[in-house]
């Protein structure tokens, strides 16, 4: 059979994460159905597909109108199924003799049902096809395989996948081979390991939070920074940011990266980090997957508190709310008292109080009474500040101390403070318990218009007056508004994620439900982001999806070129993460064996 040389399925002893060298080429025996004239790699798929049919029709043989036929059907009824999606990807199509050619691989599956699997995302929203799905047994095969498409005669396109949690057909690979990182589990391989002496986790990019957070808590450990929901995988968070209450005081989750293992597109794999191949390093983190595939992570513990007094406050005045927010993120926390170890915010809309709000953190009766500072009295909405302050057995008896003071300095209404006492797991792993919620409900595989960007702090009442009072006025869909400031100088400037200008940027996140009506959430986040603009707001989208390349010059800015520089560098075929939507083509004419 043809195809792609397993590499070995353990790694080497004492060195668990450490990736399998492979010296030498691998060796591939792909069986040449398809005759050395067809389609060099950097044809447009037109020209494959064009090429192929003259091909087909100058040999008349059987044999090759089944292989161009069936590819043809295939595409067919990819396009059919696409059709229910409210948009898709237009470049879904391999050319049939790419197919083919992928289909040939060993460890490539095709089957309907696996295709299907990796088709979508949480988001619901694009769809896009892959020509094949690969269950890699170790780094090795994704080395492989990365080599194939780079050195061999075809180039085709591979999206590492963690969970697929993005939301906008990032992690698909329309025509090309996605790569199931968690795959990587099966092999009983240990892929998370702790170094409690010098306070840091090795864990594989396909890994979960939630269990790189378990394996340290055996240990008193713990990340420093988080995303609000854990059963996301490191790879897949590295590569945008990792951003959520902790932000302000630690940076994103990419600022707490010691050390990298990458598969570059060329197939190359490196270790990288702040001194060695630096360049890769700051390029892979909120590097949206263009640069290589991170199959290690080396992340930075802290010893893990016991419990949270989890609080939550309520405000009618948003500048009071921001004011109050913005005095939490910038307290010294080594000075005076005591500040919270982890800040965000919500907004409560009006619509919302009113046909009966829902929250699993408010007891009925707090919902009750929340629930009365709608309707006359309240125009707009209201606002929720969430703050965190972290405790252990030693300093338990100081904390309900610490929080009054702290709460002394706030101007939330009088009598809406609400606060609940959870052990750190519990606070942690928080979105999974809504989850499970949801999934009972059949609320969980629906479409997720979701829309996340960070705003300058001069700008932030803007949003206030013009999105939330204004576009956003009668929202009544189910998802949490999320806003809540980050302090720049916790992030690196040589990473490749774009964040605002100003030192203060807020973290805003339209994390709504599409059930029933998409199309029109779609049209407001257009809106939301149209009035950015022209108000001249210079915003930047968090998880962003762009369809052509001058929207992504835009939005990278300044780094663009950079940005451009590592890709020719480290993937000059375009051969990683296509679902970006970034580089749609080769940036080289020739493939190096030519
Ligand atoms: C319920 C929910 C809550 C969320 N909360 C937060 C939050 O609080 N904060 C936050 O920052 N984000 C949050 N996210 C977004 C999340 O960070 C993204 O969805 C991210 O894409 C991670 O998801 P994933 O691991 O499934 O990666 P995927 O969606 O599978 O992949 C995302 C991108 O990364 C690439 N990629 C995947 N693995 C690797 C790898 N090993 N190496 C290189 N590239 C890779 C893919 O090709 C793709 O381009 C949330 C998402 C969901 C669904």
């Amino acid at each position: 059979m043809s195809g792609l040389q397993r590499g070995p399925q353990t790694q080497k002893p004492g060195s668990p994460l450490q990736p399998q060298r492979f010296p030498s080429p691998p060796s591939f025996l792909l069986i040449p159905l398809i005759s050395s004239s067809s389609s060099s790699s950097s044809s447009s798929p037109p020209l494959f597909f064009f090429s192929s049919f003259i091909m087909a029709f100058l040999k008349l043989t059987f044999s090759s109108l089944i292989f161009i036929l069936t590819p043809l059907l295939f595409i067919l009824l990819d396009h059919l199924h696409t059709h229910k999606y409210y948009n898709c990807s237009s470049s879904a199509s391999p050319s049939p003799s790419l197919h083919h050619h992928i289909t040939k691989l060993t460890g490539i599956s095709t089957n309907s049902t696996t295709i299907a699997s990796v088709s979508t995302d949480f988001g619901r929203v694009i769809k896009a096809s892959p020509a094949g799905v690969f269950h890699p047994l170790s780094v090795t095969d994704i080395t492989n395989l990365v080599r194939f498409s780079y050195e061999g005669p075809q180039r085709f396109t591979i999206a590492a996948r963690g969970c697929g949690h993005s939301i906008r057909g990032q992690a698909l690979a329309p025509g090309g081979v996605v790569v199931e990182m968690r795959s990587l589990m099966r092999v009983g391989v240990e892929r998370i390991r702790v170094c409690s002496t010098e306070m840091y986790v090795d864990a594989g990019g396909e890994q979960l939070w939630i269990d790189v957070l378990h394996e340290t808590l055996k240990y008193g450990l713990a990340p420093r920074s988080w995303t609000d929901y854990l059963y996301l995988t490191v790879g897949g968070t590295l590569s945008n940011a990792g951003v959520s209450g902790q932000a302000f005081l630690h940076g994103p989750q990419i600022s707490n990266v010691h050390e990298l293992d990458v598969i570059t597109g060329k197939g190359e794999v490196v270790t990288c980090s702040e001194n060695y191949n630096s360049e890769l390093f700051f390029a892979v983190l909120g590097g949206l997957g263009q640069f290589g595939i991170i199959t290690r992570a080396r992340i930075a513990l802290e010893t893990a508190p016991e419990r949270v007094r989890w609080v939550r406050l309520i405000y009618n005045d948003f500048s009071a709310f921001i004011r109050d927010q913005e005095w939490l993120i910038s307290m010294d926390q080594e000075k005076k008292k005591k500040g919270f170890q982890y800040i965000e915010g919500s907004v409560i809309m009006e619509q919302g109080i009113k046909s009966g709000w829902r929250s699993s953190f408010f007891s009925g009766g707090d919902m009750e009474k929340i629930g009365g500072l709608g309707g006359e009295k309240q125009q707009g909405p209201i606002y929720c500040l969430e703050g965190s302050m972290y405790y252990n057995n030693v300093t338990a008896s100081k904390v309900d101390q610490e929080v009054e003071l702290l709460l002394q300095d706030l101007s939330f209404l009088p009598g809406f403070s609400f606060t609940h006492d959870v052990s750190y797991l519990h606070f942690l792993d928080r979105v999974h318990h809504g989850e499970l919620k949801l999934r009972a409900k059949g609320l969980w595989d629906v479409p997720h218009p979701w829309l996340n960007f960070f705003v300058p702090k001069s700008r932030i009442q803007d949003i206030n007056l013009g999105v939330f009072n204004a576009i956003l006025k009668n929202n009544n869909s189910m998802g949490p508004i999320l806003i809540y400031p980050v302090n720049k100088n916790k992030w690196d400037e040589r990473m490749s994620a774009v964040i605002p200008e100003e030192e203060i940027f807020y973290s805003i996140g339209l994390l709504r439900s599409g059930l029933h009506d998409l199309e029109y959430l779609e049209k407001q986040n257009k809106e939301i982001l149209h009035f950015c603009d022209q108000q001249g707001i210079r915003f930047k989208q968090y998880l962003p999806r762009y369809n052509t390349q001058a929207e992504w010059m835009n939005h990278f800015g300044s780094k663009w070129d950079a940005f451009v520089q590592m890709k020719m560098k480290y993937d000059p075929r375009a051969i990683l993460s296509p679902g970006q939507g970034i580089f749609t083509s080769s940036l080289v004419d020739h493939h190096p064996n030519e």
